[in-house]
């Protein structure tokens, strides 16, 4: 099975790494060019830094998210006037946008999922390709395709195609062909992802996902906005303040919670407003993504990468030198207690949307945030030495944490 699947996803990478080739030598018509200066590109770039008096009020409260965004439910500026900065209500209006999609379609065909009639052949081509993505979803996330199991087959097969193709975009940056990666590239993988959206497919995972976009009215936006994330990765390697890191754990991460819900489905006893499920969904990405970047800073450190707010670094007595070389001091200690509290309140934001999801889909999705969460536990429990030493949870804590998960599924 192990064997089996790796090969199917070797495939997909190697049809990938074969499509980056084609793209690095410009055989899809396009030059090669290294330019990395993109088409309407500039406007995302225009970070606006918040408020000192802000900043400050973030540090003492570790996160802003549930104080101006309390899951997300309003913008209007608060008794002291603050508003959500530009960055946070860009990605607030993609929320509101993706929930009134899925609001007017379930007003105009009662149903969550389209249901198409399907040409003899290629509902078998379909669950061949979804078989696939099932592989790829049991060989590198295995805990999540476990609780997948659980869903609904639709659903399942839906989520292990989404799975899949986040999977592929993130090689594309991260993989072994990553060093030829270049802007030109991320935009050929953009338009295929349009022609993914408009049914026309390079190759089976592709088709699988044009199937999944097409019976779930799943929106093009949050998948742009992850290939936006990589071409953030490709050019960037600090981040100003927390804002900045803000959009780039949107980028890369809240988008797949955005993708998911419309396959998730919301409950239909539900009273949470369809914004405040999106809402919390967009927070358990930051708060995946946070954790995922508290864990891996000497990993990251070690490729010239500091995925870490430099102004929150330099409060805190700190500069670039004091990561590269490692040291945990007090100084670093006391800068970790106050980013983890921050990614805690986004688990936080995200567990009061979980319970709104179709009770299928609950199990999953609380297994990962349990799981994901322990890992800033294991940070602390290695005394923030997250330079040399990997906070990971270990298999005992991993088999207890599934049934506390199932159990939380089941009530509401
Ligand atoms: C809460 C509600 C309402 C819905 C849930 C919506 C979902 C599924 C949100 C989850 C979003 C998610 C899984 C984001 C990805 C975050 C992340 C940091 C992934 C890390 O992936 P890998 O790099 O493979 O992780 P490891 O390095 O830990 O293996």
């Amino acid at each position: 099975m192990a064997v089996s699947s790796t090969l199917a996803f070797s495939d997909s990478i190697i049809q990938g790494r074969q499509f980056c080739e084609n793209l690095r030598l410009g055989s899809y018509g396009l030059s090669s060019s290294n330019n990395l200066k993109l088409k309407g590109r500039e406007p995302r770039w225009n970070f606006c830094s918040m408020n000192s008096e802000l900043m400050l009020a973030r540090l003492r409260f570790g996160t802003e998210s549930s104080r101006k965004f309390p899951i997300l439910s309003s913008l209007t500026p608060n008794i002291t006037g603050e508003v959500a900065s530009p960055l946070e209500q860009r990605v607030y209006d993609v929320v509101l946008k993706r929930a009134n999609l899925v609001k007017e379609h379930q007003k105009s065909d009662g149903l969550e999922m389209k249901l198409d009639i399907v040409l003899p052949g290629t509902q078998q081509m379909l669950n061949e390709a979804y078989n696939r993505c099932g592989e790829v979803c049991a060989e590198y996330a295995k805990t999540f395709y476990l609780g997948t199991k659980l869903m609904t087959p639709e659903r399942r097969k839906a989520i292990w195609a989404i799975y899949v193709w986040c999977r592929r975009t993130d090689e594309l940056v991260d993989g072994h062909n990553a060093s030829h990666i270049t802007s030109t590239a991320l935009d050929k993988w953009e338009s295929r992802l349009e022609d993914i959206f408009s049914n026309r497919s390079y190759d089976m995972l592709d088709a699988a996902l044009s199937d999944t976009v097409l019976k779930f009215h799943v929106d093009i936006q949050p998948f742009k906005d992850m290939i936006e994330g990589m071409r953030m990765d490709l050019v960037k390697s600090r981040y100003k303040n927390f804002d900045e890191l803000y959009l780039y754990c949107y980028y890369v991460a809240g988008t797949v919670g955005l993708m998911s819900v419309p396959v998730m489905g919301i409950a239909p006893n539900s009273h949470a407003t369809t914004e405040s499920v999106y809402g919390a969904s967009l927070a358990l990405g930051i708060a995946n993504q946070l954790t995922n970047i508290l864990r891996d800073v000497g990993e990251d450190a070690r490729r010239g990468r500091i995925y870490l707010p430099q102004d929150e670094l330099a409060q805190a007595g700190l500069s670039d030198e004091d990561v590269f070389e490692g040291r945990v001091t007090d100084r670093w200690r006391n800068f970790m207690k106050n980013q983890i509290e921050r990614a805690r309140k986004y688990f936080e934001d995200a567990e009061k949307g979980v319970t709104e999801l179709n009770q299928a889909s609950r199990w999953p999705v609380w297994a990962s945030l349990v799981l994901y969460r322990q890992i800033l536990d294991e940070i602390e429990a290695n005394d923030y030495n997250n330079f040399t030493k990997r906070a990971y949870v270990p298999k005992c804590k991993k088999l207890i944490a599934l049934p506390v998960a199932y159990t939380r599924a089941l009530i509401r």
